[in-house]
């Protein structure tokens, strides 16, 4: 067999590659690996791989991070980790690094290291996204978005309320093929049954009463795109089928006409149910369960990437301030965001930072101007109000407002998002 060059070996990887001795140091890199940090492969030859990739003094699985390099010199595995590296300017970036055991004409074990950056292009990258976390739970997650967003599939995204599946679906749909087309959204809670069909598929002029004009669908708007059903489980059920039948056979109809059109429209759906449950309470159907969730994603729920917070809460408080100084926490303040659950994840952060910065005097904010609902003020409810009571309350408030939801979703203090699924569930101000 020839004998070939290391180096010129290496250098052959379109990918950074790096080769590590059992002592962390570098015996070999290739120029990608080189370059991303800023200087040569023959300088870098001889320092300590976490000094390079970390800036740290000490080897990264001492701070806590999954370590390919503990896992194949002390268990013999070669193993895939997600981690954040540095490079030469100090600009963390998301990377997964393939470990690889590699044996020596010495005999001596080494570990070589593929390195894929997860944000390879930088126009759909996370801080173009502007999603923020370098957590081990969110990193996974960025992870498994990337790489699904590369196939055609279908794709369900599962979490809790306010973890970010609207900023998940953008962000399958930049990095995607078809990041070129349309990014469409529809709110399945937010219209109401009998506009839905029209809505997605449009109507021809005078369709029925109160149609103006011919209106194209947002399925036929997202052509070549990606529509975003976000809420999927709150579909009507008669339009689930019509929906089915739609994504079986790629063609439509708009309400009240008779040309049959046809849309090259790929699906993200969301919803924070658990969908076979939905199928199992028959509000949902199984078939079009399978079409919609091709490939699943869960997102972590913000309490799931408490590490995350004080980046998450640094730039939401910069957005809010806008071309003002943004206020920042103190201490305190900070641990107690920590601390607490967020049952409504990255949305409700943002809305305690809103109304803390209105309190706040001095551009800081400390722990009594956040209002979390674990701690509640005076007047505030403890518990959401039993069904009926808020049933009564919406229905007054509707009266009051003559109908107005943002005004009713506003004395409620909640979205009127969330104000059009309690309409919903209760069964009050439908059209
Ligand atoms: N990782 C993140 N980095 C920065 N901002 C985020 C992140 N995740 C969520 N947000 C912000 O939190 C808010 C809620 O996000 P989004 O609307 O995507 O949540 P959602 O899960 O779709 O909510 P719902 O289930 O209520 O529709 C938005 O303002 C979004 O920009």
């Amino acid at each position: 067999m020839p004998r070939i060059e290391l180096q010129e070996l290496i250098d052959a990887n379109d990918q950074p590659f790096v080769v590590i001795d059992r002592d962390y140091r570098i015996v070999a890199a290739n120029r990608r690996y080189a370059e991303a940090y800023g200087t040569s492969p023959e300088a870098i030859v001889g320092q300590h791989c976490y000094a390079i990739s970390h800036h740290a003094a000490r080897p990264c699985h001492e701070n806590g991070e999954q370590c390919p390099h503990r896992a194949l010199f002390e268990r013999g595995e070669a193993v895939e980790v997600l981690h954040t590296h540095y490079h030469a300017d100090n600009q963390p970036e998301r990377t997964r690094i393939r470990g690889h055991a590699l044996r020596g004409t010495n005999g001596e074990r080494y570990l070589g290291e593929q390195l894929y950056p997860l944000e390879a292009d930088p126009g759909s990258d996370c801080d173009a996204m502007q999603m923020v976390g370098q957590s081990p739970a969110f990193l996974t997650c960025v992870d498994h978005l990337a790489r699904v967003a590369e196939s055609e599939a279908s794709i369900l995204l599962y979490g809790e309320s306010g973890v970010g599946k609207e900023l998940a679906a953008r962000f399958i749909h930049a990095r995607s093929a078809r990041a070129g087309g349309a990014f469409i959204v529809i709110n399945c809670a937010a219209v109401p049954e009998t506009l839905f069909e029209s809505e997605l598929f449009g109507h021809e002029q005078g369709a029925f009463s109160g149609s103006r004009g011919l209106k194209k669908g947002l399925f036929e708007l997202a052509d070549a795109g990606t529509l975003f059903l976000d809420e999927v489980a709150e579909i009507p059920l008669g339009l689930q089928a019509k929906l089915l039948r739609v994504l079986e056979t790629g063609e439509f109809r708009r309400v009240g006409g008779t040309q049959t059109l046809s849309a090259d429209v790929r699906l993200v759906s969301a919803t924070n149910r658990r969908l076979l449950d939905e199928v199992d309470e028959k509000r949902f159907r199984l078939d079009l369960y399978y079409r919609l969730a091709g490939i699943d994603v869960s997102l972590p729920a913000l309490r799931e990437r408490r590490e995350d917070i004080p980046a998450l809460a640094a730039f939401l408080l910069k957005r809010l301030a806008g071309a003002r100084p943004a206020c920042r926490l103190d201490a305190a303040a900070l641990a107690a965001l920590q601390a607490y659950d967020f049952p409504g994840n990255v949305r409700e952060l943002r809305n305690v930072l809103q109304r803390a910065v209105l309190t706040c005097r001095d551009g800081i904010i400390r722990s009594g101007d956040l209002r979390l609902s674990a701690a509640p003020v005076a007047g505030a409810p403890l518990a959401p109000p039993p069904a009926e009571v808020e049933r009564e309350r919406i229905r007054a408030l509707l009266d009051l407002h003559r109908g107005h939801r943002s005004r009713v979703a506003s004395a409620l203090g909640i979205t009127e998002r969330t104000l059009y699924r309690k309409l919903k569930r209760y069964g009050l101000g439908q059209g």
